[in-house]
């Protein structure tokens, strides 16, 4: 396994956003972290970034605390916009690359034209939908260990969407984790190979997609249904 979190709790004043989870996430898989608006999943994932520190409890990436060591082998995509109005697309590679070392620029030209930006193109001028390929193409773009990606399909139309999870799919190898959280349950569904339900900071179910499909009778779509319903 290379993450591992042991009854970690994070509260912001009286609000509890994770509340004492404890799990393992193994190498080389895709994991969907699934649950509604405010159950805790992007708080997790800051965590596991090291932005967010915990109220308490253990997290660690093969057996490092999080800190500098882990942020060079994690990439982080989170749902704000992380760079700047006046940037070009070719300005974000280049603040990416400044930023870390795993940044292949030859791999961030061919998702751009992948995604049909252009690197001349203004991020200020961008639709939401060209801003969220943006992000995705300069976190992919990381030769990362693990790729965490909150929401990557939000604000994307649903004929991008099998291209954005295709490119997310070429990330995944024997030696690459990925974790992924979304609410279009329906097209993650299709890639992974673990489901983690989270429900009001507590994790309400997880396990292997099939052995789940097989021990409740239902896809994971009609998990996610039932539990949050
Ligand atoms: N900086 C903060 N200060 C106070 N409360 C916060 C903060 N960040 C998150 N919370 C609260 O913690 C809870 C969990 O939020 P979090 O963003 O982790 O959930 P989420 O599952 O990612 O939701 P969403 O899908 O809406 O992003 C929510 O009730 C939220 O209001």
């Amino acid at each position: 396994m290379v993450l591992q979190c042991k009854d970690l709790v994070k509260k912001y004043y009286s609000k509890t956003a994770v509340n004492g989870i404890s799990f393992d996430i193994d190498q080389g898989k895709i994991y969907a972290l699934l649950g509604p608006n405010g159950s805790g999943k992007t708080t997790f994932m800051k965590i596991a970034a090291g932005l967010v520190k915990p109220t308490s409890g253990t997290i660690t990436y093969k057996g490092n605390q999080i800190g500098p060591v882990t942020k060079e082998r994690i990439a982080y995509m989170s749902t704000e916009p992380f760079f700047y109005n006046y940037m070009t697309v070719a300005d974000v590679g280049k603040y990416y690359k400044d930023f870390f070392e795993d940044f292949d620029e030859k791999r961030y030209e061919e998702l751009i034209d992948r995604m049909e930006l252009n690197m001349k193109d203004k991020s200020k001028t961008l639709s939401s939908g060209l801003a969220a390929k943006l992000k995705i193409a300069a976190t992919l773009a990381r030769k990362a260990e693990l790729y965490m990606l909150d929401e990557p399909l939000n604000g994307i139309d649903i004929i991008a969407r099998d291209k954005i999870v295709t490119t997310i799919l070429e990330a995944a190898k024997d030696d690459v984790t990925l974790l992924i959280s979304s609410h279009l349950v329906d097209e993650l569904e299709k890639i992974i190979d673990n489901a983690i339900f989270v429900k009001n900071g507590n994790i309400a179910l997880m396990g292997e997609a099939e052995d789940l499909r097989v021990k409740h009778g239902k896809s994971i779509v009609e998990l996610y249904k039932e539990i949050y319903a």
